[in-house]
């Protein structure tokens, strides 16, 4: 480890962050009682422009008067590009009941896009008096935003998460495709005559991890567009929780379980991890720093492997 020592990110669940549209406010019920860690009420993208003012009273109205039992409660604000965003903020910070946890900035490019929410929503706590003080999560999904994604990560001490929106990437990083998340069709390479699919967004999601847990952000991946297949997304999603992000969005609430199930580690990984801690103890106690575990080395840094697994399954075990 360097000197400057890696910050934990927030020990909470954020497994699955289940989106709705502000405009339906029919979902509302729904969402709050389903299995979704994190709830993200929309303002930007699933709302039309001529149903912005309704969805937001619609969300600060909500805020209030469901209960969102121990969910993290979030709402997707508008990009700082449109003319909507400066009074999603102001009518959130206003008039929203203190239940809000968390913003989400769509869109960032830059530090200084956390910069100015950070100046507005600070201002807006101290005038009104706001005990609680609201975190925001961001999302990556510009060529700006990736290649500035380190200085975001480290741009607000608000900030806890971090998600890779895959189409909104997609379309400002020119990839000819219109899915959103999982294999794309022609991203492969040939050998010997036969297909070999890679994956296009893993570089992205690097780049996120990386920043993220050097600065203490949760990384998430985003969206799986295709909500009727089960295993492109459980695929996405395992390679995502391999990579190191911890959950994944739902814009279906079938996929809230299959997210639940990829990032809530197994029962026998979590056997498995607790097996190496012990073999590691007795190596300790016999004086050494490596020993062998069915078969393959086990060291010291297996321990903070083994410990990553541990800590992630009693964090979500409550
Ligand atoms: C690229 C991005 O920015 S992604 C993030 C922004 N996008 C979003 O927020 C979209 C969120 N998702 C949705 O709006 C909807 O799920 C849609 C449009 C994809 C599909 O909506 P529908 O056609 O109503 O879905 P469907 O008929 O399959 O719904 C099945 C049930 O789930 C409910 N449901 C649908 N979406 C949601 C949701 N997001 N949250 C909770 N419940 C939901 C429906 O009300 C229905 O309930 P019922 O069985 O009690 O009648
Ligand atoms: O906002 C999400 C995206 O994929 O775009
Ligand atoms: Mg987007």
């Amino acid at each position: 480890m360097s000197f400057r020592l890696q910050p934990a990110a927030p020990a909470r669940p954020n497994r699955c962050q289940l989106f709705g549209p502000g405009s339906r406010p029919a979902l509302f019920e729904k969402m709050a009682a389903s299995a979704a860690d994190v709830i993200n009420l929309d303002l930007e993208d699933s709302v039309a422009p001529t149903d912005k003012d309704a969805a937001r009273a619609n969300i600060i109205q909500a805020i209030g008067a469901l209960d969102w039992g121990t969910k993290t409660l979030s709402v997707r604000i508008n990009g700082l590009d449109t003319p909507w965003w400066y009074r999603d903020v102001v009518d959130l910070l206003e008039q929203a009941d203190e239940r809000l946890d968390q913003i989400m900035i769509p869109k960032v490019g830059c530090a200084g896009d956390l910069y100015a929410v950070d100046a507005l929503v600070t201002a807006i706590e101290a005038a009104k008096g706001r005990g609680k003080r609201i975190d925001f999560e961001v999302i990556i999904e510009s060529a700006a935003g990736i290649a500035h994604v380190e200085e975001i990560a480290a741009a607000s001490p608000r900030l806890v998460a971090m998600s890779l929106g895959a189409a909104d990437f997609a379309a400002s990083m020119g990839m000819q495709t219109t899915g959103i998340g999982g294999t794309q069709e022609n991203y492969y390479m040939l050998h010997e005559g036969q297909k070999h699919w890679s994956d296009p967004w893993h570089w992205a999601q690097t780049a996120i991890v990386a920043a993220c847990r050097t600065h203490g952000v949760l990384p998430v991946d985003g969206p799986f567009g295709d909500f009727s297949d089960d295993e492109g997304f459980r695929a996405q999603a395992r390679r995502s929780a391999t990579l190191g992000m911890v959950g994944k969005w739902a814009i279906h609430p079938k996929q809230i379980a299959l997210a639940n199930e990829v990032f809530t580690p197994s029962d026998e990984a979590v056997a498995e991890a607790r097996e190496i801690l012990a073999a590691m103890e007795q190596a300790k106690a016999n004086g050494e720093g490596a020993t062998v575990y069915k078969g393959r080395l086990v060291d010291i840094a297996s321990i903070k492997q083994a410990e990553v697994i541990v800590r992630q399954s009693e964090m979500i075990a409550g």
